[in-house]
């Protein structure tokens, strides 16, 4: 039965779910798999999400494809008829367009196996908390026959054209962690201010604050970021706020200098504590691994794409982008690269589409990739 890729992925889009709760999107992942041929497949569940292994034909290694499956907390606002049916949430990371994929890789494989034993990974909770590094120390635990010799995964890139593959050797994505920052001060009357401690004042303060750090304490060749995507303080307009909320995240190519960035961070909370008379609280939430492409394989995957014909290849520049797949090729070579997807607005935009007619072209690569190997 030939997969109907744009449908698929239009059914994924309608149904955004955050993190370790993409129950309705593990249904249809299953539903799809249960109408592929069976006898070589294998599934194992973990948590919302899922691996299956398809038996290759004369196998020496297991190669692995991963893709994430959560959304993201965003109102969607494209306008196509397949908009998200939940509310509050979107596929504005392109995680449709890559279930959708490895489905089409899968469906392909479950027909006609390569050769070589393939496991693909629908990992949950990409975007937060990370579903990667759990999943990966579930599998070593529990079935490490699954941790493949080889670990490949893709990521939508909105601003490269369709037909289009980009990575580099080495470093590709950040180190993150994410921040957590709130203030407790005294909340009172709009009209006596001096029985209160003003958390709205102080948020103000220590956002602008910690705005200096990447360009006053960290050295200029040293890529980082500090992004306060939140902020929060007070309740109505006649009451002074008694509590803030910061949330944000930070991005390093060099875990030396998010210690640096954290240490900066505490002094200067510990700074406004002292300034607006409040008590702070920092929380780093989750952190993911930077990406790193193992050399070689990154160096053959170019190759392969280059002798293929059928794809263009750009060498790719690092971006301060997260990713918890960098757990994975913390502990098994592999490569992660970007698929051209030819939208106007970016990720995590309320506008970001994906071109469909990137989906036939990448899967149909993505199998010749796998049966190469
Ligand atoms: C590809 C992508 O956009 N990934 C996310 C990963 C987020 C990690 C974590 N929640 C954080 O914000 O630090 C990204 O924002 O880069």
């Amino acid at each position: 039965m030939k997969l109907e890729l744009k449908e698929l992925r239009q059914a994924f889009h309608k149904i955004p779910e955050p993190g370790f709760h993409e129950f309705q999107t593990k249904q249809l992942i299953e539903d799809v798999i249960a109408s592929f041929p069976q006898e070589h497949l294998e599934i194992v569940h973990w948590r919302t999400g899922l691996i299956v292994k398809v038996t290759g034909t004369e196998p020496t290694q297991t190669i692995g494809w991963r893709t994430d499956i959560d959304g993201l907390p965003i109102t969607e606002q494209t306008g196509v008829p397949f908009v998200s049916e939940r509310p509050g949430f979107m596929h504005a990371c392109g995680h449709d367009v890559h279930i959708t994929i490895a489905l089409g890789l899968l469906g392909a494989l479950s027909a006609q196996p390569a050769k070589q034993h393939v496991v693909i990974y629908f990992q949950p909770a990409e975007e937060s908390p990370g579903g990667a590094l759990p999943m990966r120390e579930w599998v070593k635990a529990n079935r490490p026959d699954l941790l493949p010799d080889a670990f490949y995964a893709l990521h939508v890139a909105p601003e490269l054209p369709v037909g289009t593959i980009s990575t580099k050797p080495g470093i590709l994505f950040a180190n993150t962690s994410e921040l957590y920052i709130d203030l407790h001060g005294v909340e009172g009357h709009a009209a006596f201010p001096h029985q209160t401690t003003d958390m709205s004042v102080a948020v103000a303060h220590l956002l602008i604050q910690l705005q200096s750090i990447v360009s006053r304490s960290i050295d200029p060749l040293e890529p980082s970021v500090v992004t306060i995507g939140k902020m929060t303080s007070g309740t109505v307009q006649n009451i002074i706020s008694g509590h803030a909320r910061l949330e944000g995240t930070i991005r390093t190519m060099n875990a030396e200098v998010m210690t640096r960035i954290k240490k900066r961070i505490e002094a200067i909370v510990a700074g406004v504590e002292q300034a607006f008379e409040c008590e702070a609280t920092i929380d780093y939430g989750s952190s993911y691994h930077q990406v790193f492409n193992t050399p070689e394989l990154a160096e053959a995957f170019q190759a392969f794409t280059e002798v293929d014909g059928e794809l263009d290849f750009v060498v790719a520049k690092e971006a301060m982008t997260g990713e918890d797949f960098g757990y994975f090729l913390q502990e098994v070579p592999g490569v992660l690269f970007w698929a051209g997807a030819a939208s106007d607005y970016g990720l995590h935009n309320a506008k970001m589409l994906p071109n469909e007619a990137m989906l036939e072209p990448i899967a149909a690569f993505l199998e010749r990739f796998f049966r190469s190997q």
